[in-house]
């Protein structure tokens, strides 16, 4: 299955090799702090429209991703492209209007407490000198886009997290970025309103077609709105793929342990039961996703292997549209051979098996 999904992940874009479509580019970034390896030979792309998560543990790198991004941080080495302009060895004066390509929201909003709601959307646009009228019709038109048109005139101070956050959008929105850059964004919100937050962000990114990179240490954020998923780990993009294609195969520990809760696991009072050596029953997980997941892999195995089995937990999920299934299978009996024919179509239908254990008793 690796191969399958991997290659369907990544194919799944066609403008992979197009790098006039790349907002950001970054090739084989470097940076140390002391004998720290920060960043030790990042290179990543972020394509035009679409929503990339870059998630690591702390520590992992990401802020001094961030950093060398916007051009507060230089590289010891390697290239940083913004809109195909290498920005690494610019000075501060050819910097600042690069900055402006890139929109960013925090976790703690940063929002100024004696400007008022409008005021802080249209500060980008102060700075770059626009008149009064343009900075509020700009600021009206992206309140209404995040919902807040009533609280123009209100102070941070009187809004919930949630609507802070709305603002923290759209005042990153106001001088049309060519990127959106997320840093941990919904981590200080609760479960509800960063629900409401990242769908959000999903539907500026679908109706404005706006590149979004967002970071994050949170699993559940990539999965509700990334199409790609890069993982960082010191300073090392482990992993990156399809959000569908990373879940449903994560290849690296880091990536597993991320994913932690997120994968369906078998309940504890079965898994307290389980020993490594043969027993009455024979404990199976199957990994199974996209094409694969759809067809009636059951109902084709009862066929195709007679003898029994039983599915005692699991089921089929949807990322990105894709299902991604995760069976836990009993096999009885004794029987190696009936055992190997079982793991043998499985694995002919794509789907990655693993042999959890036996209990003494069925269960
Ligand atoms: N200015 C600095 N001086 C010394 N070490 C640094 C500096 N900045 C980062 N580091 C080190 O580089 C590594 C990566 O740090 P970074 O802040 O980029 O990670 P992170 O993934 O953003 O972590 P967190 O999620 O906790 O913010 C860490 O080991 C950190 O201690």
């Amino acid at each position: 299955m690796n191969q399958h999904i991997k290659a369907s992940g990544d194919t799944a874009n066609p403008t992979r090799a197009d790098t006039s479509q790349h907002v950001v580019r970054l090739v084989d970034l470097k940076r140390r702090f002391g004998v720290t390896a920060a960043l030790d030979g990042v290179s990543l792309t972020v394509r035009k429209g679409e929503i990339l998560g870059i998630i690591g543990r702390s520590g992992a790198g990401k802020s001094t991703l961030i950093r060398c991004l916007n051009g507060l941080e230089r590289p010891d080495s390697g290239e940083v492209f913004i809109e195909g302009r290498e920005i690494s060895r610019l000075g501060e004066r050819d910097l600042q209007p690069l900055r402006r390509r890139i929109g960013m929201i925090f976790q703690h909003f940063n929002l100024l407490s004696a400007k008022t709601v409008e005021d802080n959307v249209a500060l980008p646009l102060k700075i770059e000198g626009r008149p009064k009228a343009e900075r509020l019709a700009r600021a009206a038109e992206l309140l209404d886009l995040v919902g807040l048109s009533e609280k123009a005139k209100a102070y941070p101070a009187s809004l919930s997290g949630g609507q802070k956050q709305r603002v923290g959008i759209a005042r990153a929105l106001a001088a049309r970025p060519a990127l959106l850059l997320s840093d941990e964004a919904t981590s200080a919100l609760d479960p509800e309103t960063t629900r409401s937050i990242l769908a959000l962000l999903k539907d500026i990114n679908r109706q404005l077609g706006l590149t979004i990179l967002l970071i994050t240490h949170e699993m559940e954020v990539i999965r509700s709105i990334a199409d790609r998923v890069a993982v960082i780990d010191a300073g090392r993009i482990v992993e990156q793929g399809s959000v569908w294609s990373v879940f449903a195969d994560p290849r690296s520990e880091i990536t597993r342990s991320l994913l932690g809760a997120i994968r369906p696991q078998l309940p504890t009072e079965l898994a307290a039961r389980l020993l490594p050596a043969a027993g009455a029953e024979t404990i199976l997980r199957v990994d199974v996703a996209g094409e694969a997941a759809s067809g009636p892999l059951l109902s084709d195995l009862a066929t195709a292997v007679p003898g029994a089995f039983r599915l005692v937990h699991g089921g089929v999920d949807h990322i990105q549209q894709q299902p991604v299934g995760t069976l836990f299978l009993s096999v009885p009996g004794s029987d190696v051979s009936h055992l190997a024919g079982i793991i043998t179509f499985l694995k002919s239908r794509q789907a990655r098996v693993e042999v959890l254990g036996h209990v003494a008793n069925p269960v």
